[in-house]
């Protein structure tokens, strides 16, 4: 259960994002999306999802756990569900209704931890 190396994207600054900034496009969105591999936009790019597979509930909760520790930190919360075997992501900038890039540093820094 290595832990990786923040990539570049991970250690920038979650900053905070005015209500009229505009949510990034579906492009924007796709280019960023190259760097946090393991995720997916939902099918109208305003959602950044990942699903992790764990070997029980124990590990799930254990996984839900570090992530929320890493999103109190950042003030950026995924929406989380998990149940036996597994933990799913939601991420996206409730104050714009879509996506910003600390969405994807977010995503990238989720990354970072052992699962
Ligand atoms: C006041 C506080 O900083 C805001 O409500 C933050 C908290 N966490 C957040 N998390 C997410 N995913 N989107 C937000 O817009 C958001 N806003």
């Amino acid at each position: 259960m290595p832990t990786a190396t923040p990539s570049a994207l991970a250690r920038e600054v979650i900053g905070p994002c005015p209500r009229n900034s505009p949510p990034l496009a579906r492009a924007e969105a796709e280019t960023l999306l190259a760097q946090v591999p393991n995720w997916t936009l939902s099918p109208d790019g305003t959602v950044l999802l990942r699903d992790f597979t764990l070997p029980d509930f124990a590990g799930a909760y254990a996984l839900v756990e570090r992530i929320a520790a890493l999103a109190e930190a950042a003030d950026h919360h995924p929406d989380i569900a998990f149940g036996w075997g597994y933990v799913r992501l939601s991420l996206q900038t409730h104050a714009i209704g879509g996506l910003h890039r600390n969405d994807f540093i977010m995503a990238a820094r989720i990354e970072t931890l052992p699962h």
